[in-house]
């Protein structure tokens, strides 16, 4: 009998990809997934990106991930990554899988693997970061009380549905955080900088989790997944043994 094999990539350019392999390296240990083999690799270069089966972008800073993406020769090969093979982002991740970015900052790009408008820094700044306890066994087979980090996260505000874009969640942010630059002349904020991409995705897009305020921080869109928290964060690593169940081994 031969083992079906995969390699799960972590997108390190930027931000926390050590703690996702680590909860990787955990996950794929499970017994339930002993008939597979699992390679886990940082992925910098197009060359290691090529290998993956299934990729997972992780938080740290989207402008500087897009930035850092452009001057490695990685955006097109990540936009035709995500096009079509499983891919997972969380936090700054899910911003560059989205289609629209609002609130974005200048030059940033979108890889438009999901179609979905996220808006940045949707519960304020930093110091306003927050932990909340979720119960994700709707979708997640007995993740319940998972520890959810919230840092500077995105939220979804709207999704695909046929050939708009529909709003999802409370029409009015938190309490966004909104800086401002110079565009000649003229002094922008962030808040009128929307970012588009390509979006290929046409499977539907399911909300899998919104907050008890109504945000949305979980979607899905066929092997696709975005979370505005920091699974990689928590002590515990059912939430990536799903994914690798659901969207590694499950496509
Ligand atoms: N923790 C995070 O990934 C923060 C995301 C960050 N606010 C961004 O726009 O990229």
């Amino acid at each position: 009998m031969t083992t079906l094999s995969y390699t799960i990539g972590v997108l390190a350019l930027q931000g926390a990809f050590r703690e996702h392999l680590e909860h990787l390296q955990r996950a794929v240990a499970a017994a339930d997934l002993a008939a597979y083999s699992f390679s886990l690799l940082e992925v910098k270069t197009p060359e290691q990106l090529a290998q993956c089966s299934a990729l997972v972008v992780p938080g740290g800073e989207s402008t500087s991930m897009s930035l850092i993406a452009e001057r490695t020769g990685m955006l097109e090969p990540l936009r035709e990554f995500v096009a079509s093979k499983p891919a997972w982002g969380t936090c700054a991740g899910l911003i560059l899988l989205a289609s629209e970015i609002h609130n974005a900052r200048p030059h940033q790009k979108a890889l438009g693997g999901m179609d979905i408008c996220v808006a940045r820094n949707a519960f304020g700044r930093q110091l306003e970061s927050f932990e909340e306890a979720c119960d994700f066994s709707d979708f997640a087979p007995g993740v319940t009380a998972f520890k959810t980090v919230f840092i500077r996260a995105p939220v979804v505000s709207a999704v695909r549905k046929g050939a708009d874009f529909v709003s999802v969640g409370p029409k009015k942010m938190h309490r966004p955080n909104v800086c401002s630059f110079q565009e000649g002349e003229k002094t922008l904020t962030s808040f009128d900088l929307v970012v588009k991409a390509e979006c290929e995705n046409t499977a539907p897009v399911e909300v899998l989790h919104s907050l008890p305020n109504g945000l949305v921080v979980a979607v899905r869109q066929g092997n696709k997944l975005g979370t505005s928290f920091h699974p990689e964060l928590a002590d515990d690593c059912s939430f990536h043994h799903w994914f690798v169940k659901e969207f590694v081994v499950g496509h």
